[in-house]
């Protein structure tokens, strides 16, 4: 196969590169007339895939692709069948060496790959299992496990899900995104691989996450599974190892930057939105730097949100208030918490403007507030306190950076490390964001115990849990999936043309609210997982009414926005429920086109 180099790869007709790469990969006498033989086919797009007579996976070379009507529907990499078959071999060993050495993922790899084939097979029962057991599996087919899975992919990968657009399909995109079988897309979620989970950058690995967050989508929000798209946008990947290694998936070459990465995103969104105008994209786990100024790129015109800085933010925020209710002390108490942020990317980023916001409001939204209300923040990155002192700071972290003014009388100075922080501040909450795991040391958590609240918060947030600040409580994390499919679902049913800051306010005040009074002072500020159906629709039901509210919504199929504005908060609840997917078999009809 290194004989044949991509470019003149690309340049063959198929016929002629398969009998190339027949000639290169295989002793002459297996090249026979019958194996060069065309196959004449009767079906193009997806059901070639599924079909596994003529399915040859990331096999297909571009001009097939382009000719069947599949492109995009696998990851860009033109490889060699000698290739897939190494890909095969490697993991098929690795299960050999994983029994020998016994690292502990190996259990949870393999229920991923059960629910994995059942995903394949019957879609309807897969969703039957994930819901009736979502404590059990949401740790498999979402975080952390697909973490694991998303490093393993190249690996793991089987059936193509979803679909793939990279800096190669520039100018193609419009008709591409034709080639996804379905007519109505209700859900997109996006990733470009650079930051999954706190993984770092995965390439086209990275579409693991996607296909996690939608099971989400469908298993709590009841989203039509029909109607999720899971997309991987391939500008390539800066992870050198990827770079160099023969069995990756994605494009090898560095990533695109600056104004040619953004065209290529642009491009995405215009076709998506012109193929299904009602759709919602969901960013996730795109590098800080894009994450928010795409946000701020799109937010206005497109039905999108990104789940790593509001999503999160509301999670927080709900927690932070469950915080105040915790200590036995007013939600109007809020503004008075002093909070230490560990990790300055886009989660905390957006954490501490969302939180700031919700403080300022509280104290009457001028200027006053808004100075008061930053001044009750400490943020720690991997160079330590955030200050003004800093050279190069971060334009999305430089509103929140500590004042010289206040520095000397706190005893603190730029880059404290996070127990100085935390020894001076004595935080009401610490909130770890950061990817770093064992930040939360013993050290931390012992000067945690001189603050001047009488029951300071800890929250752990980042992921993935077994390389996160996690191990002091996993199955309460503060995750975003207690809101982004409520998120999700609300603007659906509500038919807004934007996410607006208040349907995300909405939506982290009814999560705030949904812990009833008896459990918060128990300390539990986040609801089972086993509750995550009735959480979103009680969220969702919030974000509709916050539509109709800013006059946002314009309704959904034969419930117009006049409709919409009628209902109460309960029946916005019913109509919420009554239009959630829920996995039973349907009745089904044949009719020939
Ligand atoms: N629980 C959730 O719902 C949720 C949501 C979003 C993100 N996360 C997790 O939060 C983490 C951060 O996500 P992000 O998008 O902000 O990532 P990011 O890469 O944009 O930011 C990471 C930040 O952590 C800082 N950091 C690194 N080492 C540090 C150290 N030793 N001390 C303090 N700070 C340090 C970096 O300087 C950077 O500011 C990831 O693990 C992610 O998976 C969790
Ligand atoms: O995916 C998750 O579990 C939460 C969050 O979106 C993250 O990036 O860590
Ligand atoms: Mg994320």
């Amino acid at each position: 196969m290194a004989s044949i180099s991509r470019n003149l790869r690309r340049s063959l007709t198929p016929d002629r590169l398969r009998l190339l790469l027949l000639l290169s990969q295989h002793p002459r006498e297996y090249v026979t007339a019958e194996c060069h033989r065309p196959v004449v086919l009767h079906k193009r797009g997806p059901d070639i895939l599924h079909d596994p007579w003529f399915n040859r996976g990331t096999a297909f070379s571009m001009t097939e692709r382009d000719r069947l009507g599949i492109r995009g529907l696998l990851p860009p990499n033109v490889v060699s069948s000698q290739q897939q078959i190494d890909r095969f071999m490697l993991d098929l060993k690795r299960l050999q060496k994983y029994a020998r050495d016994g690292p502990s993922d190996t259990l949870a790899l393999a229920k991923w790959r059960i629910l994995n084939r059942l995903h394949d097979r019957n879609e309807t029962m897969y969703y039957k299992v994930l819901i009736n057991n979502i404590e059990e599996y949401a740790p498999i087919v979402y975080t952390p496990t697909v973490g694991l899975v998303c490093q393993n992919y190249s690996g793991l990968f089987r059936r193509p899900r979803g679909m793939y657009f990279s800096s190669e399909d520039r100018g193609e995109m419009m008709s591409m995104v034709y080639n996804w079988p379905a007519d109505q897309v209700d859900m997109i979620v996006v990733t470009d691989g650079s930051r999954i989970l706190g993984l770092g950058d995965l390439g086209v690995q990275g579409i693991g996450i996607a296909i996690g967050k939608l099971d989400l989508y469908v298993a709590a929000a009841g989203i039509n599974p029909q109607r999720v798209l899971p997309v991987m946008i391939d500008v390539g990947t800066n992870n050198e190892k990827l770079l160099k290694d023969p069995l990756y998936l994605g494009l090898q070459e560095h990533r695109l930057e600056g104004d040619e990465y953004v065209s290529v995103i642009d491009e995405f969104m215009e076709a998506v939105f012109t193929r299904w105008p009602n759709v919602i994209v969901q960013f996730e786990d795109f590098q800080s730097k894009w994450a928010f100024r795409l946000l701020q790129r799109y937010r206005k015109t497109y039905r999108m949100f990104n789940d790593d800085v509001q999503g999160t933010a509301g999670v927080a925020i709900a927690g932070l208030l469950g915080a105040v209710r915790a200590q036995g002390r007013p939600m109007i108490d809020f503004p008075k918490q002093r909070i230490v942020v560990a990790g300055a990317g886009s989660a905390g980023i957006g954490v501490v403007n969302a939180a700031s916001r919700t403080m300022a409001r509280m104290l009457g939204n001028n200027e006053v507030a808004f100075e008061s209300a930053r001044s009750q923040f400490w943020i720690v990155d991997a160079h330590g306190l955030i200050t003004e002192d800093r050279a190069d700071i971060d334009p999305d972290a430089r509103p929140f950076a500590r004042r010289k003014g206040e520095l000397g009388h706190q005893g603190l100075s730029e880059g404290a490390s996070l127990v100085e922080v935390v020894k001076k501040v004595k935080p009401d909450v610490i909130l770890g964001l950061s990817a770093v795991g064992g930040l939360f040391s013993k050290e931390v958590l012992e000067a945690l115990k001189d603050s001047s609240s009488s029951r300071p918060a800890i929250f752990a947030m980042s992921n993935p849990t077994k390389n996160g600040d996690g191990k002091i409580g996993h199955s309460n994390q503060g995750n975003n999936m207690y809101l982004f499919p409520g998120i999700g679902l609300g603007t659906l049913l509500s038919g807004a043309r934007v996410i607006s800051d208040g349907m995300l306010q909405a939506a982290a005040e009814r999560l705030a609210s949904y812990m009833k009074e008896e459990e918060v002072l128990q300390g539990i500020i986040y609801p089972p997982i086993s509750r995550i159906r009735d959480i979103t629709k009680e969220v969702a039901a919030a974000v509709v009414r916050e539509a109709v509210a800013e006059d946002l919504a314009e309704g959904y199929r034969e419930m117009d926005a006049r409709e919409l504005a009628r209902l109460n908060e309960e029946e916005t609840i019913e109509y919420v429920k009554t239009n959630m997917w829920s996995p039973v078999y349907p009745t089904i009809i044949y009719r020939k086109d």
